[in-house]
């Protein structure tokens, strides 16, 4: 058969499934339809029951059974609104492009073709049209060479011969390319997809994922999943496909909700947010580093990471960097709680909780107490008995105060509602104590905030037993004086209510060991982008923080933008020391997708070790560098963006910092073509933007341009990331505008491609 004829084949075929697909549409538009009436009746329902008098106490209790019934009842329907949408969000996704590849196979001398999409479909009498990627048997699409292969199936290993293994491009139902490959996805139709034009929003790779690529997708054994993945070689996609991957796997024991993302800033997480969506799931959680760490230390400020990294452009003398490297280890946060327990004597950070202006437990009490509990004991159990003293004390004085003149005075003045609706909420029964009773639960309502306060651990002071664990410190680093000057300055910090990035860690962790909180049981998997900016402290306490979670940790030690001007470990050796005990994998991916080849070779000529990364065979434009003279420059940079943007959807010129940035956004202010993207942009407007190469990492587009690549700007090694990191956001064109002479950094790079303007 000829290529053509099997063409006219696999099209028929295309159109039939693409029928297919339209008239389930309708038919779960209906039932949608229907649901949604059926909700709307039982909602209505429920109000009007819940109307009913609840004065008398039989009455209230029959409505109380009501309510119950119908509260489910909305939920049951609720549930099946959901389902129904989500199998049309499924059913969407497959409209247009059904399928994206197709493998022949005999199995047990039996032959079968299997077509692979997005997510399963079947026919009326139950044959499959397509097959889920993530399905066991998809794995040899991705995997396998032709001839014989295995895939995973819960009995154990199968064997099958693969004869054939097909690749699609399938564009409003039409084959626009199809191959037929002994490779996991051949060339030609990754060239196609990787020559497009950026979006708004990152797409799925389902269809041209990669062998290296789906190791990480389908890794299913490692505590800690380890990638160091050079600039586009898609670490940010096989995080959301392995997402995708695992809930499909696990769909019984685990939703969206059991996995978190750390992601470095609002503008990623709106980039990504299309990928699960387009894949038939839900988005999971996400939260950048600093939201992470300010949901857990209320009221106060934490620095965040772009915040430092401004600072740090100014000055770092060396002992800040020695102390902050230590601050930030992992053995900092063993070293405090060594040293917590090591001082039994030491009476813990107390704080007075008030009450209407009053302390209702002092500090003093509560250090007698703690001081009380055998020494021998663990600072947690010494902590967590004198917490459950407290809460005795509460609970004896609310028995006490029951039947005090302005208890009963308050309970007289209580209206008929309220009186009965404390008698409802808990059950009292009619008695000849009830008005005892009803007094007892008239305080525990009224003390509620000194139980919460005992509950949250409200009063330990964390911060002031951080300072005096650091005072006891045994350092060796730095002179006294110098360590002494960090510790007020914390102090002062703290009085305004302020905390820079490392003592908030070890702030977090301290008061968690003591305590025995902050642990979240239910989190399964937790996956962190652009890992190269964790401090190994804040790994740790990750760590700590999820105790159940799989861990998938993803960056690239080139682009360590954020503290290269400090840091001095590898990335991938400092991990593995970390997590020692755990069964960790660390794969590397060389191989860069989003790039032509003339800018990922330009980068990397970048980098010392930079022949180790591959750039895909895309070819494009050289990049260009314009050296303009002092008068020139901001007007030379404004031509070069407003030429650009003539072809280029999105220009994106990228600074070191916030300064600048706003520097040319005040050069162009005369005309209204710019946007000046800063830390609270959700989304990436289209035009020419400007913004600091922090706000950009892991984002793409387009063209580039980078500003000030001058001796002045980026003088030496120290600036490479950053250099790097700006090259690398170039999908199809990069150019370097220089102010004055040209940076040191660029002195490998072939002369041919600098012009003086
Ligand atoms: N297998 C693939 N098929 C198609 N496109 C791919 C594939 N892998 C990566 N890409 C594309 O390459 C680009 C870079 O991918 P991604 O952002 O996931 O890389 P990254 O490693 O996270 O990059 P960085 O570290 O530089 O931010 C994206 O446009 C992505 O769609």
């Amino acid at each position: 058969m000829t290529i053509n004829q099997s063409k006219d084949e696999e099209q028929q075929r295309v159109n039939s499934v693409a029928e297919k697909i339209d008239n389930k549409i309708k038919r779960v538009d209906q039932s949608i339809a229907q649901a949604h009436q059926e909700t709307h009746r039982i909602y209505r329902n429920y109000g009007e029951n819940t109307k009913v008098n609840t004065f008398e106490v039989d009455d209230q209790m029959e409505t109380n059974a009501s309510v119950q019934q119908q509260k489910q009842l909305v939920a049951l329907a609720v549930e099946n609104e959901n389902i129904l949408n989500a199998n049309r969000l499924k059913l969407e996704n497959l409209q247009g492009s059904p399928y994206f590849g197709r493998i022949d196979i005999v199995e047990d001398g039996e032959e079968d073709t299997l077509y692979i999409g997005t997510s399963t479909l079947q026919d009326d009498d139950g044959n499959f049209l397509i097959y889920d990627w993530r399905a066991p048997i998809s794995g040899i699409y991705y995997n396998g060479m032709l001839g014989k292969v295995h895939y995973q199936t819960p009995n154990g290993k199968a064997e099958v011969e693969l004869k054939k293994k097909r690749q699609f491009q399938i564009v409003k139902n039409h084959i626009r390319n199809m191959f037929d490959t002994n490779e996991t996805v051949g060339d030609e139709i990754l060239q196609s997809v990787l020559s497009e034009y950026s979006d708004e929003y990152l797409k799925n790779i389902v269809a041209t994922i990669q062998h290296e690529q789906n190791v990480i997708i389908r890794d299913t054994r490692s505590d800690v999943l380890l990638v160091q993945g050079v600039a586009g070689s898609g670490k940010t996609s096989a995080i959301l496909q392995r997402v995708a991957y695992l809930l499909y796997h696990s769909r019984s024991t685990m939703n969206a909700d059991n996995i978190v993302l750390f992601s470095p800033n609002k503008l990623f997480s709106n980039y990504i947010s299309e990928v699960l969506p387009s894949l038939g799931e839900r988005n999971m959680r996400q939260v950048t580093l600093n939201e992470f760490i300010s949901l857990r230390l209320t009221g106060v400020q934490v620095e965040t990471l772009f915040e430092r990294y401004e600072k740090d452009e100014r000055n770092l003398p060396e002992s800040t960097v020695k102390m902050r490297l230590y601050k930030e280890s992992g053995d900092f946060l063993d070293k405090l709680a060594e040293l917590e327990e090591n001082y039994p004597e030491h009476i813990l950070h107390f704080e007075d909780i008030i009450f209407e202006g009053k302390p209702f437990f002092t500090k003093e009490e509560m250090a007698e107490i703690y001081d009380s509990i055998n020494h021998a004991y663990h600072i947690t159990d010494r902590f967590l008995k004198t917490k459950n003293a407290l809460i005795k004390r509460l609970q004896r004085r609310i028995h006490e105060d029951r039947n005090a003149d302005w208890v009963q005075a308050e309970i007289d003045n209580l209206s008929d509602e309220d009186f009965q609706q404390i008698i409802t909420d808990h059950n009292i029964e009619e008695s000849t104590n009830q008005r005892e009773i009803i007094a007892e639960e008239f305080l525990k309502e009224r003390y509620a905030p000194i139980y919460n306060a005992l509950i949250n651990n409200y009063f330990f002071n964390p911060y002031k037993e951080y300072l005096f664990l650091l005072n006891e410190m045994d350092q060796g680093l730095v002179s006294d004086s110098v360590w002494q000057t960090m510790i007020e300055s914390i102090d002062n910090n703290i009085e305004a209510h302020k905390l820079n990035l490392s003592d908030s860690i070890a702030i977090l962790y301290l008061r968690d060991i003591v305590t025995d909180g902050g642990v979240n049981h239910s989190i399964q998997h937790i996956f962190i982008d652009e890992v190269q900016d964790y401090t190994m402290a804040q790994l740790k306490y990750i760590a700590h923080a999820f105790p159940n979670a799989k861990m998938t940790l993803l960056g690239d030690r080139a682009q360590d933008v954020l503290t290269s001007s400090y840091r001095q470990k590898d990335l991938v050796t400092e991990v593995n020391e970390l997590f020692s005990k755990k069964r960790i994998n660390t794969i590397t991916l060389n191989q860069s997708y989003r790039s032509t080849a003339e800018i990922t070779n330009f980068a990397t000529k970048l980098l010392p070790n930079g022949e180790e990364i591959k750039a895909f065979s895309r070819q494009g434009e050289d990049p260009i560098i314009k050296v303009f003279d002092d008068d020139n420059y901001y007007q030379g940079l404004k031509e070069t963006a407003k030429e650009l943007n003539k072809k280029y959807e999105t220009v994106a010129i990228l600074t070191r910092n916030q300064a600048q940035a706003e520097q040319i956004y005040t050069h162009f202010s005369d005309e209204s073509i710019i946007t000046l993207v800063d830390a609270d942009f959700r989304s990436i407007p289209k035009g020419i933007l400007v913004l600091p190469i922090y706000l950009a990492k892991g984002l793409e587009f387009d063209a580039v341009i980078g500003h000030d690549i001058s001796a002045k700007n980026y003088p030496d090694s120290r600036s490479t990331d950053v250099l790097y990191t700006i090259c690398t956001r170039a999908m199809h064109s990069l150019t370097l505008c220089i102010d004055g002479t040209v940076s040191p950094l660029l002195s490998n790079e072939s002369s041919d491609l600098i012009s003086e303007q």
